[in-house]
């Protein structure tokens, strides 16, 4: 977090989920999880500064370079897509915080500016990174205006955090964790030892967006017509933590953890996106996995180094594809 005399700036990462079982649809339309969260280094930005108008706008831009970035420049991305109203969950973030502390939107003015840089509708949980960064900088911009005595305590922030999506949490914890429940009941994991111990990803956009409960929707359908299998344990192996937290010998290492890699939205991306195949498919020496993040359609590819994942990424790019290299986990 950072702030001057005007501004309150927070950033919050994008994620992968490196393992996500999906157990039977409750009667609320939600699905109990385990998931395996991993933050990755892409970050949205949300800079909070004051108006001369009452209540708060919503405004964004993109970061230059990034995978949104790469997609805008090529006329493949319209910013118009993120709503700039009260629909934005950054604006929905806001409210909760304000309410918390007994003020409304009309209390403050404010603009809350998003920098964008995760893929949106992309199952990287860009919004959610939005929504985590804005309600750490709402905190402590209405400590220094002078608003509140205190601010609201992070235990408190994690439950409202969950009231506006299963996924924010997470983004406000980031690093490595177990989510259960419906992903929003954390256990923080702690990585391997070193610095070389996060994992390199090559992270490929797609140019459609995948709506998320059109993806749940498309797993309880195949579930029933036996089109995918049926829920499993809902839990992640230990041996991936093991794998994960252990500083072996670093190919050996990634083999481990790629034999544990799951994901039960993959399939039904897949079958609302079939051109996702080809991605997933990608044939290099230095891959050693390819996963869908989360319900897609952005794709993940786990590389032998951060050479590697820079280089491929590159070459991804120069053959008209949107690609980045990260490191996961990261904060
Ligand atoms: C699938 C995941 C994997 O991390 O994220 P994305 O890959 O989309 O980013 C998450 O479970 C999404 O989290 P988030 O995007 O915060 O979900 P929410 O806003 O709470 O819910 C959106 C919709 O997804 C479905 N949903 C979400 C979580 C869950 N455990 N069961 C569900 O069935 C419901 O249809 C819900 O109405
Ligand atoms: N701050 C935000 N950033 C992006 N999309 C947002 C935001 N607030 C609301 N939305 C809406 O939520 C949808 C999904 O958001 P996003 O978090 O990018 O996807 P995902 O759930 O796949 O990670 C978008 O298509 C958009 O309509």
């Amino acid at each position: 977090m950072s702030s001057d005399s005007t501004s309150v700036e927070a950033l919050a990462p994008g994620k992968v989920n490196l393992f996500f079982a999906v157990g039977g649809v409750r009667g609320d339309g939600y699905h109990p999880v385990a998931s395996l969260y991993s933050a990755v280094s892409m970050y949205e930005r949300v800079v909070l500064t004051p108006t001369q108008r009452r209540g708060i706008t919503v405004s964004a831009s993109i970061v230059e370079g990034s995978l949104l970035d790469q997609m805008a420049q090529a006329g493949e991305f319209d910013l118009s897509v993120v709503p700039l109203n009260n629909k934005n969950l950054a604006y929905k973030a806001a409210e909760l915080l304000l309410l918390e502390q007994n003020l409304t939107v009309l209390d403050v003015s404010l603009d809350i500016h998003l920098v964008k840089a995760v893929p949106v509708a992309g199952g990287m949980g860009g919004g959610s990174a939005d929504a985590a960064a804005t309600l750490r900088a709402m905190n402590e911009y209405l400590v220094r205006a002078g608003l509140v005595d205190a601010p609201v305590a992070e235990s408190r922030i994690l439950e409202i955090a969950a009231t506006l999506g299963a996924d924010v949490p997470f983004a406000c914890a980031g690093g490595l964790a177990v989510g259960m429940g419906v992903g929003d009941e954390l256990t923080h994991v702690e990585a391997g030892g070193s610095e070389d111990s996060a994992l390199n990803l090559v992270m490929v956009a797609s140019t459609t967006g995948l709506s998320t409960p059109a993806v749940f929707a498309e797993l309880d359908a195949g579930r029933e017509q036996n089109t995918y299998p049926a829920p499993g344990q809902l839990s992640v192996p230990e041996e991936l933590l093991e794998a994960l937290t252990s500083t072996g010998a670093p190919i050996a290492r990634l083999h481990e953890i790629s034999r544990y890699l799951r994901n039960d939205l993959q399939q039904p991306a897949l079958t609302l996106q079939p051109e996702l195949a080809k991605t997933l498919g990608f044939q290099d020496a230095q891959i050693v996995a390819s996963f869908v993040s989360g319900s897609g359609p952005t794709i993940a590819l786990l590389m032998e180094s951060e050479a590697d994942a820079e280089a491929l990424a590159k070459s991804l790019r120069r053959r008209g594809r949107y690609a980045v290299a990260v490191k996961t986990p990261a904060e």
